[in-house]
C-alpha cells in the first residue's frame, strides 16, 4: 500500500467518525422524534461505511490499473431504477387519492399532503438525481479517457446523496417541510446535501482535469452547467436560520415576494439544469452512441448549450403571473421563455437529426425508440412551456391540471425516456454483458410508457382548460357561474384516466427493474441477436464526434 492511499483510508475513516458523532448528537439530543430517529439512520449509515473503509484499504496504483472507477456508476444506476418504481408507485397512489378522496386513510402519514412532495423528490431527485450521476460519472470518465479522482470519494458521492434521499423522504413522511416546493428538505438535510454536492463537482472537476483527450465533449459542458447551477440553485434557495442546532425547523432569509422570487427562481431552474441541462449531457452521449452515428452538428449542440443556459436563469418569473411580483419581472420572464423556445427546438432537431441514415434502427431497436420519442417529448414540453409563459394563456393554465399535463409530458416523456434508454444502454456495458436479457421487454416497456403517458397528458389537458373555463365563467348578472366544488366534481374522470395511466408507466417501470435484475444476474440473453453488439462503436472523441467511425 502506498503512502497517498493510506493517507485517503484515513481521511475517509475520520469523515465517517466526525458523520457518525453528529449523527449521535441528533439520536440523543434531538429535540423531536423525527431528528433523533434521522440522527439514529445517519449513525448507522456512518458505522457501516467505516466497517467497510476499515477493512476494505486500498491500493491505489492497482485500483488505477484496473481502469474506469465503475463501481459507484453500478450502484447509481441500480439507485435509479429502485427510486423510479417507488416513485412511480407513490404518483399513482396520489393520483388515485385524487380520484377517491378516501385513500388518503385519515392518517397523517398517508395523505396527499405528505405523500406528494415524496413523490415529486422520488422522481426528480432519486430516480432523476441517480440516473445523473450514474451517466455523468460514466461519459465523463469515457470521453476524457480518465479515471474519477480518489478512491472513495465518488463512493462517497453515491451513498451520501442515498442518505439524503432517505433523510428527505422519512421527514416528508413524518411532517418535516420547509415547504419550499422541491426543496422541502430542512436545513440539516441541506447542508448535508451541499457537502455530497461540492464533492460530486470536485470528482467530475477532477476527471476532466486528467483527461487525455483535448477536447471537452459536448455532454460534459451540458453536465458540468447542471452541477454548477444546482449548487448555486441550492445554495441560496435554502438560505435559512435554524430554531434550534437541535430542531428540525428553519425559517428563510427572504421574506414575501423576495423569497417567492428566489423560490421560483430556483424552482424553474431546477427544471431547467437538472431536468433539462443534465438530460441533455445524456441525449448527447447516447443518441450517437445507440445509434452510431455522429452528433448531428456539433457546432449547434454548442450554440444550444451557451444559448440554453444563458436564457434559463431569467425565466423563473413565469412562475408568478400576476402576483405581487413587480409587472416588468414578470414581462421578462415571459419575454426570456419565448426565446427558450428556439435553442430548445435546435436542441431537439440536433437529437433527432442525429439518426440520419440511422432509421431503420427506430424499427428494430426498442432502446433508441426510448431515446427518440424522449427528445420529441422534449420538444413538445419545450413548445407548450413557452406558450404557458404568455401572460394571457397563463391567466387560464395557472393553478390548473394543464400545468400538471405539462410537468409530466416534460417529465415522464423526456426525463422517463431518456433514462429509460441510458438505463438499457448502460446496464450490458457496465456490468460487461454481451446484451440485454431481453428486447421484447424492452419493447413491453417502451408500450406500456407511451400509452401510460398518452392517457396522462390528454386527460390532463382536458381537466386543465374544463378547470381553467369553469373557474372563470360567469352569468348574466356577473356571479360566477360554477361553485368549487362543482370544478372538482367535474374533474373525476380525467383523475381516473390519468391514474390509470401511471399504473401503466408503472408496470413498464417494473418490467425494466425485472429485466435489468435478469442482466445483471448474468442471465442468458433470450435475443441477444436482435441487439447492437455491445461497445461495438468506438468512444466518442472530439474528431470521432463528427465520425464515429474512426
Ligand atoms: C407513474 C407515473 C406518475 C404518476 C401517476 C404521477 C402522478 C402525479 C400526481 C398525481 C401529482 C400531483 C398533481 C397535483 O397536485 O394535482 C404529481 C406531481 C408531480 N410529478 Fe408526477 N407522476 C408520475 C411520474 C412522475 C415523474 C417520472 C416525474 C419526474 C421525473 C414526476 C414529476 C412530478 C412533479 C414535478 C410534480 C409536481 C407538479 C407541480 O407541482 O406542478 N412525476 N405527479
Ligand atoms: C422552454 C422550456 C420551458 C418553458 C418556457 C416552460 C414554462 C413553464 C411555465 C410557464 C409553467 C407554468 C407556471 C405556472 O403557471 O405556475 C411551467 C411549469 C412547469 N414546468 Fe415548464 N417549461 C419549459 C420546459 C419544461 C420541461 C422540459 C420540464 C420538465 C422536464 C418542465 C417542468 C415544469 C414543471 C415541473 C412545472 C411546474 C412547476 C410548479 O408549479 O410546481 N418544463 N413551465
Ligand atoms: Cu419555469
Amino acid at each position: 500500500m502506498d503512502e497517498r492511499s493510506g493517507l485517503s483510508d484515513t481521511l475517509a475513516l475520520i469523515g465517517t467518525v466526525i458523520i457518525g458523532a453528529i449523527g449521535l448528537v441528533f439520536a440523543i439530543a434531538g429535540e423531536e422524534d423525527i431528528l433523533r430517529l434521522q440522527g439514529l439512520i445517519v449513525l448507522a449509515a456512518s458505522v457501516a461505511a467505516g466497517l467497510y473503509v476499515a477493512t476494505h484499504p486500498t491500493n491505489l496504483r492497482q485500483e488505477k490499473r484496473s481502469g474506469y472507477f465503475d463501481g459507484p456508476v453500478r450502484v447509481a444506476t441500480i439507485a435509479c431504477v429502485f427510486w423510479g418504481v417507488a416513485g412511480f408507485l407513490v404518483g399513482d397512489i396520489i393520483a388515485w387519492q385524487l380520484s377517491f378522496p378516501a385513500l388518503n386513510l385519515d392518517l397523517p402519514w398517508t395523505n396527499f399532503g405528505r405523500l406528494r412532495p415524496v413523490h415529486t423528490s422520488a422522481v426528480v431527485f432519486a430516480f432523476g438525481g441517480n440516473a445523473l450521476i450514474a451517466t455523468s460519472l460514466y461519459v465523463v470518465q469515457r470521453t476524457s479517457q480518465a479515471r474519477l479522482p480518489g478512491k472513495w470519494a465518488p463512493w462517497f458521492v453515491v451513498w451520501g446523496y442515498q442518505l439524503f434521499i432517505v433523510i428527505a423522504a422519512s421527514g416528508y413522511l413524518m411532517g418535516v417541510t420547509q415547504s419550499k416546493e422541491y426543496a422541502e428538505p430542512e436545513w440539516y438535510a441541506d447542508i448535508w446535501l451541499t457537502v455530497v454536492w461540492v464533492t460530486y463537482l470536485l470528482i467530475f472537476l477532477g476527471t476532466l482535469k486528467g483527461r487525455q483527450e483535448p477536447h471537452i465533449y459536448v455532454a460534459n459542458w451540458f453536465f458540468l452547467g447542471f452541477i454548477v447551477t444546482v449548487a448555486m440553485l441550492h445554495l441560496v434557495n435554502n438560505l435559512a436560520l435554524p430554531v434550534s442546532f437541535l430542531g428540525t425547523q428553519s425559517y428563510p432569509l427572504f421574506p414575501g415576494v423576495q423569497g417567492a422570487m428566489t423560490q421560483w427562481w430556483y424552482g424553474h431552474n431546477a427544471v431547467g439544469f437538472f431536468l433539462t441541462a443534465g438530460f441533455l449531457g445524456i441525449m448527447y452521449y447516447f443518441i450517437p452512441k445507440r445509434a452510431e452515428r455522429p452528433v448531428y452538428s456539433y457546432r449547434l449542440s454548442i450554440v444550444h448549450f451557451w444559448s440554453l443556459i444563458f436564457l434559463y436563469i431569467w425565466a423563473g418569473p413565469h412562475h408568478l403571473h400576476y402576483t405581487a411580483l413587480p409587472e416588468w419581472t414578470q414581462t421578462l420572464g415571459m419575454t426570456f421563455s419565448i426565446m427558450l423556445w428556439m435553442p430548445s427546438w435546435g436542441g431537439m432537431i440536433n437529437g433527432l437529426m442525429t439518426l440520419s441514415g440511422a432509421w431503420d434502427k427506430l424499427r428494430t431497436d426498442p432502446v433508441i425508440r426510448l431515446l427518440v420519442v424522449s427528445v420529441a417529448f422534449y420538444g413538445m414540453s419545450t413548445f407548450e412551456g413557452p406558450l404557458m409563459s404568455i401572460k394571457e394563456v397563463n391567466s387560464l393554465s395557472h393553478y390548473t391540471d394543464w400545468t400538471i399535463g405539462h410537468v409530466h409530458s416534460g417529465a415522464l416523456g423526456w426525463v422517463g425516456m431518456v433514462t429509460f434508454g441510458a438505463v438499457y444502454c448502460l446496464v450490458p456495458w457496465l456490468w460487461k454483458r454481451k446484451g440485454l436479457y431481453s428486447m421484447k421487454l424492452v419493447e413491453w416497456h417502451f408500450w406500456l410508457a407511451m400509452i401510460g403517458i398518452v392517457l396522462y397528458i390528454s386527460s390532463m389537458w382536458v381537466a386543465g382548460i374544463t378547470q381553467g373555463l369553469m373557474w372563470r365563467a360567469y352569468d348574466r348578472l356577473g356571479f360566477l357561474k360554477y361553485s368549487f366544488i362543482e370544478t372538482v366534481e367535474a374533474l373525476h374522470w380525467p383523475y381516473v384516466i390519468r391514474a390509470t395511466g401511471g399504473v401503466l408507466f408503472l408496470l413498464g417501470g417494473l418490467i425494466m427493474a425485472y429485466n435489468v435484475w435478469r442482466t445483471i444476474r448474468g442471465d442468458e440473453s433470450v435475443d441477444v441477436r436482435d441487439q447492437p453488439p455491445v461497445a461495438a462503436a468506438p468512444e466518442l472523441r472530439p474528431g470521432a464526434i463528427a465520425m464515429p467511425a474512426e
